[in-house]
């Protein structure tokens, strides 16, 4: 038997493949993702467009293998080449996969989720998700809500489910199943993400920035994981939040660095948790002006 014909008789009923969610912001995505792969690695906060990192998720059953793309929501109210730069990811992201999750939230769909459908493949499977089903009581107007959806694109199928609460998870997978090519599984069955935990170890703390700056954040900010070194069990990790004036670095900060204080020890915690080790965290706030709209400086974020 050739390394070929091993490896298709040992796909033989085996599934995995590459699945892109999408959607406008705050719908759920990042929330559904965590779910499906039962560990934070993708943040969430109330505010909308929290996710600029494309983070995959994998999810691993008896029979197949999901690996997950989040891809950052659309934003039509802030302009800039950061936007330009997350667009571009949401069509590029979409042209390598093999299905898509079309988010949207039960008995809402706007201007801003219509906007999406454009940019949806023709020649990939979109499953509509309709996340929230818990706010959704009345049955019937939820079924109707689904007809007028599906009378605007042409859905491969749908599925209703409630991302924070779990519901109807297994069903939204079993149909995703089907659409991902008969295939060997692309990662160890106990990975739960490629990305390092430098990368992570950013994510946290750009979710403490969120959770505890709330209005006051300013939109163009980045986390830059400057240092991270394994010291026996101990991981020494520095981080500076980047910030265009002075005076967000003060907001930042805080009132004798309070805020700034409750930011890292947070964020040290997840850190340990998420590691399952100790961590020595120090994080600082640098002024770097105009940086929003420079995209060499975004190339050097791998933002681009
Ligand atoms: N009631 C209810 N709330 C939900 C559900 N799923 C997500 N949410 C909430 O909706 C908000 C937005 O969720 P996210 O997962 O951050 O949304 P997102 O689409 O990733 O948002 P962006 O990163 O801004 O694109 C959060 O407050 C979630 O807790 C659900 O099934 N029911």
């Amino acid at each position: 038997m050739t390394d070929n014909e091993y490896q298709e008789a040992g796909a033989a009923g085996y599934h995995c493949g590459f699945v892109a969610i999408v959607g406008r912001p705050n719908v759920g995505k990042s929330t559904l993702m965590n779910h499906l792969i039962g560990q934070k690695v993708s943040i969430t906060s109330k505010k909308a467009q929290t996710t600029r990192h494309r983070v995959h998720g994998i999810h691993t059953e008896p029979d197949a293998q999901f690996v997950f793309v989040d891809t950052p929501g659309f934003q039509t109210h802030h302009k800039g080449a950061l936007n330009e730069v997350l667009n571009r990811s949401v069509k590029e992201t979409l042209g390598q996969v093999d299905c898509v999750l079309f988010v949207i939230e039960a008995m809402r769909w706007t201007g801003a989720d219509r906007e999406l459908l454009p940019l949806l493949p023709r020649n990939t499977p979109v499953m509509l998700v309709v996340n929230k089903l818990d706010k959704a009581k009345d049955r019937l107007a939820l079924s109707e809500f689904i007809d007028t959806v599906r009378q605007d694109f042409a859905f491969a199928d749908v599925e209703v489910v409630s991302a924070k609460h779990g519901q109807r998870l297994a069903e939204l997978l079993a149909k995703v199943r089907p659409t991902l090519p008969e295939s060997m599984p692309l990662y160890p069955e106990d990975m739960v993400t490629d990305k390092s935990e430098r990368f992570l170890a950013g994510e946290i703390v750009r979710e403490k920035l969120f959770r505890y700056l709330g209005e006051e954040l300013p939109y163009s900010m980045n986390v830059e994981v400057e240092q991270f070194e394994l010291d026996g069990a101990l991981r020494r990790i520095h981080v500076a939040i980047l910030v265009d004036k002075e005076g967000q670095k003060s907001i930042v900060i805080g009132k004798g660095g309070e805020k700034l204080k409750k930011i890292s020890t947070e964020a040290r915690l997840d850190m340990e948790k998420l590691f399952d080790g100790k961590v020595f965290l120090q994080v600082w706030v640098k002024v770097k002006s105009g940086w929003a709209d420079d995209v060499r400086f975004l190339k050097q974020f791998g933002l681009d």
